[in-house]
């Protein structure tokens, strides 16, 4: 009796090695199972390139001679639904088919309005046996950002930030004191890595020129994100390096110099997170990370635009400072880098429907 919970979850594993090359595509696994054995597993690696199905028959071509033979007989397990259009590559829902496979395990569906169903139908109509559901809410949690992005046309929002053991953010006389350490700092060079973009404010920027980058990490720079209402941050600062694409929201001009893009925004201070996420999903970022200040970050957070916060606090106690944002809910998880402890949330009202797999 094949167990789909063991198989997909391994698929989810496999999807897993995609976050931060695949966006804005989905992060999806898929393995060929045989008479209870794997023969074969792929996953989508990079945008652009094969999706995960193509990857796993081809797995199973280069082990065994008889593949063909194999895969008539086969099982196959795939994270998101098979897609049924014409992308950047042809239709996975086709392959299965052309290769005959016996049955396909289906994790969830693909929200995504060309697909949606009609991979499934396009299965089941050439005679394929196929069962969906397995593993269903683990799936769109691994796909939390690609979902936030089809479902809600927005990216997927992590707010990230540092404070002291006693909750003070930052010191109140507009300097930059560092309260993590060295642990704390290289993880969150690899959650930069793997999400699209990374915004931060104005006085952020002035305060601390932040580099914004994954030095500290292997991976690709997010894009960097500064809102500079006035286009008053000098020009010496890091962010306009031209070293890693960067996108100044403002309120004054629209212009782009190679890697700095100035996007103006009409009514500047009405629905700021609202057109700022509006712009980013325009230019297909599925994933934003706030990293500050205080006042950006209430940004987001009194619109309730957020899913995920990243937590660390500092094992030291300050006498004063400004005091860090707090959220109304208790953290899903904890857990200690170095001497810092890293708590997640999750905002129940954007997303309460996922099982968490944190
Ligand atoms: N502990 C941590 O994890 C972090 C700490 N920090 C620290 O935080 C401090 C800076 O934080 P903070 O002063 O809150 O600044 P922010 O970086 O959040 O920048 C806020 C500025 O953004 C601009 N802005 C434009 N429009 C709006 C709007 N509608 N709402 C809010 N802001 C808008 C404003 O600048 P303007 O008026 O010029 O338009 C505003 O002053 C520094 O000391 C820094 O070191 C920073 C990041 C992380
Ligand atoms: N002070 C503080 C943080 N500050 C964040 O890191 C940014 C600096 O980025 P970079 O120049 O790339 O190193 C800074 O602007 C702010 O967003 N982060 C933390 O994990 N712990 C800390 O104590
Ligand atoms: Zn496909």
């Amino acid at each position: 009796m094949p167990n789909h919970e063991i198989y997909m979850r391994r698929c989810l594993e496999l999807a897993q090695l995609g976050l931060g090359t695949v966006s804005p595509n989905p992060m999806v696994g898929a393995l060929v199972v045989h008479n209870n054995k794997i023969i074969g597993e792929g996953w989508h690696r990079k945008y652009g390139a094969a999706h995960a199905e193509p990857n796993a028959i081809a797995d199973v071509f280069n082990r065994y001679p008889n593949a063909a033979d194999l895969l008539r007989a086969s099982t196959v397990y795939v994270s998101l639904e098979p897609c049924s259009h014409q992308g950047k590559t042809p239709p996975c829902a086709d392959l299965l088919i052309k290769h005959q496979v016996k049955k396909v395990v289906i994790a969830c569906r693909d929200p995504f309005e060309q697909v949606n169903g009609r991979g499934i139908r396009k299965l089941q109509e050439a005679g394929i046996e196929v069962i969906e559901g397995v593993c269903q809410e683990e799936a769109a949690f691994v796909n939390r950002r690609f979902f936030t992005r089809v479902q809600k046309q927005r990216p997927y929002v992590l707010l990230k930030w540092a404070q002291t053991a006693n909750g003070y953010f930052a010191p109140t006389d507009h300097t930059q004191r560092w309260i993590t350490g060295p642990l704390a700092q290289r993880l969150s060079h690899q959650w930069r890595s793997q999400e699209d973009a990374i915004l931060v404010g104005a006085n952020t920027a002035l305060i601390d020129n932040p580099q914004l980058t994954v030095r500290h990490w292997q991976g690709k720079n997010p894009k960097r994100i500064v809102i500079d209402k006035t286009l008053s941050l000098p020009q010496h600062l890091h962010l306009f390096d031209q070293t890693v694409d960067t996108i100044v929201f403002n309120a004054e001009k629209s212009e782009w110099q190679e890697n700095l893009k100035y996007i103006a925004l009409e009514n500047f201070d009405l629905y700021l997170p609202q057109q700022l996420l509006y712009q980013l999903h325009l230019m297909d970022i599925q994933s934003l990370v706030v990293e500050g200040g205080v006042k950006t970050l209430r940004l987001f957070i009194d619109a309730g635009l957020w899913d995920e916060a990243r937590v660390f606090e500092g094992d030291v106690y300050w006498e004063d400072g400004i005091e860090a944002p707090r959220l109304p809910m208790p953290p899903e998880t904890k857990q200690q880098v170095g001497k810092d402890l890293w708590t997640t949330y999750f905002n129940q009202d954007a997303f309460s429907t996922f099982k968490r797999f944190v």
